[in-house]
């Protein structure tokens, strides 16, 4: 009973942290491999900022059993719907050791009241106070991609950069009303002209419909629900090794010849069904919001009483006890409910690479810029392969896969502005940069 007790407490803090100081995963070790690299993010300089030491473990997974280690999808025929478990191979599926059933009111009063102490005014103006000293020397080890912009283009000298961006908190700000999350016109004209430069991507958590109009750029190649629905280009090899990819030759968001890939496919009835349970459920919440992001379900509680709190997990662990195929992740004042799949923004990140035919080339620097945990996963694939660099977008110490920071989605704006303007200088000055201008699909 103590697990269960220690299990479900830790979802009211957790949640209560998720924009705070303290998040609660952990930085990777750095490899003494990767220590001896002599370029790339684990160069001696950057090494010597990162200065990173813990072991990592994932935001959320607690991975019991080896998982599928492939990079390639899950096959349909291996996921049958089954929303109250099946049979299926555990091989193909995360993980993550269920505890007992219970009520998580019961179990976590004397937590929730350390929590409420813990938000009183007199902590936070302590944490106010210390707060510029904590960024600055946070700084320090994820210096700003702005300032530190001439060493990044120096690193994209003859290289191809491949644009890896995320929606929320990155291209728009962060707003109550996930509704009104707009991009500003100046933000679209932007990612519109890194595209011409770069082949491009967002990868978002929500659904890609829904990004796609929020963005409303057919120039981009775009992946909804934390990467499980992409829209990418048809790279060959991809589409053969991937079983879950469907070519496709018709006008999907008014691009021809495209890869849709959706390796959660089979758990759309799941997912519908989950998110009509969640909107009956949380009624009488005030200010809880359930979004449909067709592989994955977001419950907000931004707009919720911290004394609500409690009874949204409550809900969402009630959705994992009755479906073992699901999990939860955390967002910004966000709960979200997915399948447990071995797939995430990082794997996505791979696949894009490799539809676009830039997978393992030294000629090619990946870029992902994200705010969130979930874009974590994309950090860590870019810095483990030592293959690019992250850029976490924070106003705040967080700790991270990234290597570089910029403050806001209005940062996000200069950084890519001054991108595309090197690229311009570069490409005027004959210097070879190596991106086909205008037509990334050739690339
Ligand atoms: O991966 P992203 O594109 O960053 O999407 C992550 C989540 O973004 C949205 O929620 C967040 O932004 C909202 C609008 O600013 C904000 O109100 C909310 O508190 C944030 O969590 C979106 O609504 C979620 O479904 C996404 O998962």
């Amino acid at each position: 009973m103590e697990k269960v007790e220690f299990c479900k407490c830790s979802w009211v803090n957790e949640m209560k942290e998720k924009e705070s100081n303290k998040q609660s995963y952990k930085i990777p070790t750095v490899h003494e491999s990767d220590r001896s690299a002599k370029s790339g993010p684990y160069s001696a300089s950057n090494l010597a900022r990162m200065d990173i030491e813990s072991n990592h473990s994932s935001p959320v997974l607690t991975d019991s059993t080896p998982i599928n280690k492939s990079r390639l999808g899950i096959h349909s025929n291996l996921l049958p719907y089954a929303p109250s478990g099946g049979s299926l191979s555990p091989s193909k599926y995360i993980n993550i050791p269920r505890k007992k059933p219970g009520k998580l009111d019961e179990v976590c009063a004397n937590a929730w009241l350390d929590a409420m102490k813990s938000s009183s005014p007199p902590r936070k103006k302590l944490i106010k106070d210390g707060a510029d000293t904590a960024y600055s020397s946070w700084m320090l080890k994820h210096p700003s991609a702005l300032n530190s912009f001439e060493e990044i283009a120096n690193l994209a000298k003859n290289k191809k950069i491949a644009m890896f961006l995320d929606y929320d908190g990155t291209l728009s700000p962060i707003v109550d009303d996930p509704d009104n999350a707009l991009m500003s016109d100046d933000m679209r004209s932007t990612v519109s002209k890194v595209a011409k430069y770069f082949p491009t991507a967002i990868i978002s958590g929500r659904s890609r419909d829904k990004v796609c109009e929020l963005i409303g750029l057919t120039e981009l190649y775009y992946a909804g629900s934390h990467g499980m629905d992409i829209l990418g280009p048809i790279g060959k090899a991809v589409s053969n090794d991937h079983p879950n990819c469907t070519e496709s030759t018709t006008d999907l968001q008014g691009k021809e010849d495209v890869n849709l890939f959706q390796p959660a496919r089979e758990f759309i009835p799941m997912i519908n069904e989950v998110f009509r349970t969640l909107v009956d459920n949380t009624k009488g919440i005030k200010g809880a919001k359930v979004e449909n992001h067709k592989f994955c379900v977001s419950v907000h509680f931004r707009n919720v009483d911290e004394k609500s709190w409690q009874p949204i997990a409550q809900c969402v662990q009630d959705i994992l006890d009755k479906y073992p195929r699901l999990r939860k992740t955390h967002g910004r004042k966000v709960l979200e409910v997915r399948p447990m799949i071995d797939w995430n923004k990082g794997k996505a990140v791979e696949f894009l690479l490799e539809s676009l035919g830039l997978n393992n080339r030294d000629d090619v620097l990946p870029i992902y810029i994200g705010d969130d945990m979930s874009d974590e996963d994309a950090f860590k694939v870019l810095r483990e392969g030592n293959r690019g660099y992250g850029i976490l977008v924070s106003s705040r110490p967080k700790e991270t896969n990234a290597v570089y920071s910029l403050k806001d989605p209005t940062e996000v704006m200069r950084f890519l502005n001054s991108l595309v303007t090197w690229k311009k200088l570069e490409e005027e000055g004959g210097g070879g940069g190596g991106c086909i201008v205008n037509n990334r699909r050739t690339i």
